[in-house]
């Protein structure tokens, strides 16, 4: 049986001593796509936050346990879990412009980012860059390289953040509402490229939305959160054709149809 790449046991999260994610328990397999979905403040980024590392002061597992590839996460310590993060295990951001620094350029950053883990070899890195830019459909990668954040339009600038998460060859990716922030037709584009992205290197990825209708087109699995616990759980064939609680019934039937004629 294949190995599981992320698994969730049991888990518990409390900021400040007080829970705010219960008895979540999810299995991820290399190269699957979880979409996990549900209303604001319902836990979503919480969860990919603890398996980060990145709860930040407040925030604790407090039950339960996160195993990468078989490993518990809790047991690791905070330098092992540094260097995880890339190689390993990488993030996309909501808005990843705010995430690069807006007075360098793409590629100095994107080299500074390679020599933290040890790979100076600067053709090479610029090699991997241009043909991530170019699967991401971004045409220019020379001149993306030379360019400041502030050059590129929000959709450019989030697919650059795509590129440096992948730089790495993550094995998991994590996306946090990766194209939220863009308008219609570049979302579209920017979860097409991330779904080549896992076909061509087998990354898995787990993606956290709002939208039910991208986790239907994208994601092999469903996770739907709601008030810090997993409602359903399951294939996301299964979960849009037959679901089983009025909450993901409701995120279903919200989810806009067009029709001609
Ligand atoms: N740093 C923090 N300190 C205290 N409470 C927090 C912190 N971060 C999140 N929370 C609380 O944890 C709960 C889950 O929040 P989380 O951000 O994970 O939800 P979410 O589903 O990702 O929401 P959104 O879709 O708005 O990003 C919420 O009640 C939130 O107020």
């Amino acid at each position: 049986m294949q190995q599981s790449l992320l698994e969730m046991r049991h888990v518990e999260i409390s900021y400040g001593g007080e829970p705010v994610v219960h008895d979540v328990n999810l299995v991820l397999k290399p190269g699957e796509i979880l979409g996990v979905v549900g209303e604001s403040g319902s836990g979503k980024s919480t969860l990919i936050k603890a398996a980060m590392g990145l709860l930040g002061n407040q925030g604790r597992i407090t039950g339960g346990d996160i195993l990468y590839k078989g490993n518990s996460l809790l047991h690791m310590k905070p330098e092992a879990l540094r260097k995880m993060r890339g190689p390993e295990i990488a993030m996309v951001f909501q808005n990843c412009a705010s995430s690069l620094c807006p007075i360098r350029r793409i590629g100095d950053q994107l080299f500074e980012l390679m020599e933290q883990h040890n790979q100076r070899n600067r053709e090479k890195v610029i090699d991997r860059a241009l043909d991530l830019f170019e699967k991401m459909n971004l045409s220019d990668g020379r001149n993306i390289l030379e360019s400041y954040p502030f050059e590129l339009s929000g959709g450019m600038n989030q697919r650059v953040g795509i590129v440096m998460a992948m730089m790495l060859k993550p094995a998991l990716l994590f996306a946090d509402e990766p194209t939220s922030a863009l308008d219609v037709i570049v979302q579209a584009q920017v979860v097409k490229e991330l779904m080549k992205l896992r076909d061509e290197f087998g990354t898995a990825i787990v993606i956290v939305t709002h939208n039910i209708g991208l986790v239907s087109y994208m994601a092999d699995k469903a996770a739907v959160m709601y008030q810090g616990r997993l409602l359903e759980y399951g294939a996301t064939k299964e979960i849009i054709s037959n679901p089983q609680e009025a909450y993901t019934q409701r995120l279903i039937q919200a989810v806009p149809k067009i029709r001609r004629g």
